[in-house]
């Protein structure tokens, strides 16, 4: 039976494909060979495909005529590897720690092309921040505008700032994703005039250059009509404060959000449809309001890497409820992908050493975690399933590893990056032995 006839065989994206073992195969390297050499669970990330979506949203806003900038959101998926690519792909970075701020600097990334986010920015991460002279921070808060500005004036170090507006617009996306509307923990508001206060309060910091404003809708986006009403309503206030004090909209960020296939269900939007409505709305705005065209800048995460990543588990168990259910667990689970026990998220899969079959069994993917709730994938169609097949789970790349965690002592997977017939071990699987390397045994007189 070919693919395309075989209407249970899900969307390849990438360079995901089906060899001639009747195995799965990404950036021309068989999963089964994979999950053999570095057992399971494990990430394997497309590396052709994370490019080409970069290029593609370099390409797609290059239509507009003033500069613009695609930073990497890498709290989708972060490792030391990926800094030092997208350090080669020319793109700018967005960090929200701390420790991510620090790994891409280890990796060699241009602190000039770092921009740093965060609802609650220590002390620590500020001046580390300003130490590092990284490009720019989003300023979310009052408490952090006053910390900016005693430190910035106590080590007469100038900072490029955007401001973090909540433009009171809800993305259609799950509500824990949301994060535009009016009560959210994120960015100044401007329904209370706290906007416009934040605004006049930095444009008064001596060393504190205010270059924008920044929103961030939400995610998993799939219509451009918040990002047009984003757009309008921080350009009308833009024009607002710039009558009435020395604000000048340089950079509009538009935030990240686009969404992604995770499902046949899901049908995003190219990556050039969101770029054209996102310029063409900046350029009508511009000239209704007579505004100076500003910079476009984007964060995409989940649009680049989330396609990019296939999670391979091994089979392990099986619970038979006769004309109920029949559970298959895997050695994996929330620990490494929270993302359906947190946000109902849903996914597909395929067995990676038998693709083409007939897919006459209904299974319900279990994780190994004691929770019930650790259900990676409800009702999948699947051929025969038997202990020991390796199950790829698709587009598992976007804020799967990165929100793993080692709950009841899973030890995080191991990472690798494939491409034109190379696998990479990108982040090492963790060991019983690094959970060791933090424990402190009491001493005997305890
Ligand atoms: C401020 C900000 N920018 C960018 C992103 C990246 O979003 P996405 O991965 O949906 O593109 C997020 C996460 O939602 C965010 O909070
Ligand atoms: N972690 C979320 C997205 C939130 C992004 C941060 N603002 C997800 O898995 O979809």
């Amino acid at each position: 039976m070919s693919q395309s006839e075989n209407q249970n065989i899900p969307y390849f994206p990438g360079t995901m494909k089906i060899n001639e073992k009747n195995h799965l195969e990404i950036g021309g390297v068989d999963t089964v060979y994979l999950a053999e050499k570095y057992s399971t669970p494990l990430y394997v990330y497309d590396m052709n495909l994370i490019k080409s979506r970069l290029s593609e949203f370099k390409k797609a806003f290059s239509i507009y005529s003033k500069p613009t900038q695609v930073a990497y959101a890498s709290k989708a998926f972060s490792s030391l590897a990926l800094y030092q690519i997208l350090a080669k792909e020319g793109v700018s970075l967005d960090v929200v720690s701390g420790g991510e701020l620090h790994l891409a600097i280890k990796a060699g990334f241009p602190a000039a092309k770092i921009h740093f986010h965060g609802n609650n920015k220590s002390h620590q991460e500020l001046v580390e921040a300003l130490n590092y002279n990284i490009g720019c921070i989003v300023i979310d808060n009052f408490t952090e505008l006053d910390m900016i500005n005693q430190l910035t004036t106590l080590h007469q170090k100038n900072i490029n700032v955007l401001i973090r507006i909540t433009p009171g617009i809800e993305a259609h996306t799950h509500e824990y994703i949301t994060t535009g509307q009016e009560d959210s923990k994120f960015g100044f508001d401007l329904a209370s005039g706290q906007a416009e206060k934040a605004i006049k309060t930095a444009l008064d910091c001596a060393y504190i250059n205010v270059i924008g404003l920044h929103a961030h809708i939400g995610s998993q986006i799939f219509e451009t009509d918040g990002y047009k009403a984003v757009i309008e309503r921080l350009m009308q206030h833009a024009k607002q404060w710039k009558e009435q004090t020395d604000f000048d909209l340089k950079v509009l960020n538009v935030g990240g959000g686009f969404g992604i296939r995770y499902t046949k269900a899901d049908e995003p939007l190219s990556i050039k449809d969101y770029a054209l409505s996102i310029v063409e709305s900046v350029e009508k705005n511009s000239a209704d309001l007579h505004l100076e065209l500003p910079e476009i800048w984007v964060e995409p995460g989940r649009s680049i890497v989330g396609e990019a990543g296939t999670t391979l588990y091994t089979i392990g168990t099986e619970k038979n409820i006769p004309e109920i259910r029949r559970y298959i667990s895997v050695d994996g689970g929330m620990a490494d992908n929270i993302r359906p026990a947190l946000y109902e998220a849903e996914y597909t899969g395929v067995l990676a050493n038998k693709v083409y079959a007939q897919y006459d069994t209904t299974v319900s993917i279990a994780g190994k975690a004691c929770e019930s709730g650790d259900m990676l994938i409800w009702d999948l169609a699947l051929p025969e399933v038997e202990q020991g097949d390796y199950l790829a789970v698709l587009s598992t790349g976007a804020y799967g590893y990165s929100m793993a965690s080692n709950y009841n002592r899973l030890p995080r997977p191991a990472v690798v990056f494939v491409e034109n017939r190379q696998d990479f071990l990108a982040i090492k699987r963790e060991s019983y032995d690094d959970f060791m390397r933090l424990e402190n045994p009491i001493a005997d007189s305890i």
